[in-house]
């Protein structure tokens, strides 16, 4: 097994977004960034080319339900409400393991082939997320949905009591990859006496929270009327905020709201496609960071964004973000990119997300010799408004190659695509007998 990994030949952009011609050297055995400076090439046991292209952090994911890609283009065009209810959910009540095997499988290629390097998964069936994870090579922050509306106080018990137990048993697994989280899937599709009852447990625990936050104006209705506060101080009042927190959507989110989360130190997860395509709004990015609220970036599930390549992701963060504020200054090219590397990594709670000795070794490798990345007046902005993740060239995750010449390594791609279509289509034709 190889101990160092120098990436060689390129240029890379630093923590403080400028670009330098250097190697970096990695421990492939610890994981982590050893040294960033020219001519490394002779230190290393195995080099990875990067002439041409730029070598940047590892994007991170930071909300996704992976395996939702076996429902990629099952329901389109639909409202929020009525795209679960009546298309999503019924699908999913016949969700098997091996469907989320496969399905989060396929969701690892199409990351690994588009520069992501972490993600978080709040899903069911949280062993099998884990083994993909684990056979991919990638970092994740994984946990167990919890939805106790619809379910009597037993199993609705159980259902939580599965999440924070899922979350101890599968935590540093995949050797320390794999980080996990308790993961309410929002304040209104969870009692609330279900939330004070499991709630001091996780705190105990030690473990964090993750789960969906002012994603349509319907929910957050739903918390006013019941409770008489918006979902944010509802949140805080229960326990669930911290700087460990990190929470998804923040569409509909005012200003006092922004205040709590920032004092907590709780990161929003900004999804903008999928945000637009089931209409739930436009999130406020440029107050949010204005407020001091910590912001990631994510794809949401396959099922409503239809893909998950962060650079689609990073472009609609600056453009709608402009829109959203109404100023085309808002939501800049390196607001978006730290966004989607340190931003993500900080809510993940994951130490990397940027290229410097010390910080993990998940990096993604540019290909610059494409004529819409030409010409080169600026490397930040082409890698938000103009790069896709096609130009991928090399992806590397703790010190070790996960995709290389745009060969995923771990899978058997075409196996993996295959057994996902078997699994897709079987589980549709249970879901509409
Ligand atoms: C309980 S596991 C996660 C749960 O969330 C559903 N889901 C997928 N996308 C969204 C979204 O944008 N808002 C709310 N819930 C979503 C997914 O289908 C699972 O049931
Ligand atoms: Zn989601």
């Amino acid at each position: 097994m190889t101990d160092t990994l120098a990436v060689v030949d390129g240029r890379v952009l630093t923590p403080a977004f400028d670009v330098v011609e250097a190697d970096v050297l990695v421990d492939a055995d610890a994981g982590e960034i050893l040294e960033v400076a020219p001519d490394l090439a002779s230190e290393a046991d195995e080099t990875l080319d990067a002439t041409d292209s730029l070598v940047v952090p590892g994007l991170v994911n930071a909300h996704c339900h992976a395996a939702m890609t076996l429902l990629r283009g099952y329901a389109d065009d639909k409202q929020l409400e009525a795209w679960l209810q009546e298309d999503i959910w019924p699908a999913e009540a016949e969700l098997t393991a091996e469907d989320v095997a496969a399905g989060t499988r396929l969701a690892a290629v199409e990351m690994i082939r588009s520069g992501t390097t972490a993600f978080a998964d709040m899903y069911f069936h949280v062993g099998e997320v884990v083994e993909a994870v684990r056979e991919a090579g990638l970092r994740a922050r994984v946990g167990h949905g919890v939805v106790t509306v619809g379910k009597d106080d037993e199993a609705a018990r159980d259902d939580f009591a599965e999440s924070l137990a899922v979350a101890e048993e599968y935590d540093g697994a995949a050797d320390g990859r794999v980080r996990t989280a308790v993961m309410p899937h929002a304040p209104h599709t969870v009692g609330t006496q279900f939330f004070e009852e499991f709630v001091p447990r996780v705190r105990e625990a030690g473990v964090p929270f993750h789960f969906h936050l002012n994603e349509t104006e319907v929910y957050l209705d739903e918390i006013a009327d019941e409770a008489g506060v918006r979902p944010t101080e509802y949140a805080d009042d229960l326990g669930l905020l911290s700087d460990t927190t990190f929470v998804a959507h923040g569409v509909h989110t005012d200003a006092a709201e922004m205040e709590t989360l920032a004092e907590r130190g709780t990161a929003v997860v900004h999804c903008p496609a999928s945000n637009a395509k089931l209409n739930s709004g436009m999130a406020p990015v440029q107050e949010l960071l204005d407020a001091g609220v910590p912001v990631a970036l994510g794809t949401d599930g396959a099922a409503s964004n239809n893909d998950l390549d962060l650079f689609d992701e990073l472009r609609d963060a600056a453009m709608i973000g402009k829109l959203a504020a109404d100023d085309a200054t808002a939501v800049d090219a390196e607001t978006a990119f730290g966004m989607a590397t340190a931003g993500g990594a900080a809510a993940l709670g994951f130490d990397a997300g940027r290229i410097e000795a010390g910080a993990a070794a998940d990096l993604a490798v540019v290909d610059l010799d494409a004529p819409h990345l030409t010409p080169e007046h600026d490397l930040v902005s082409h890698l938000v408004y103009a790069a896709r993740g096609s130009d991928v060239r090399h992806t590397v995750c703790d010190g070790r190659v996960l995709m290389r010449d745009r060969d995923v390594l771990a899978f058997d791609e075409s196996a993996v695509r295959e057994r996902a279509q078997e699994h897709a289509e079987a589980l549709v034709a249970r879901a509409e007998e």
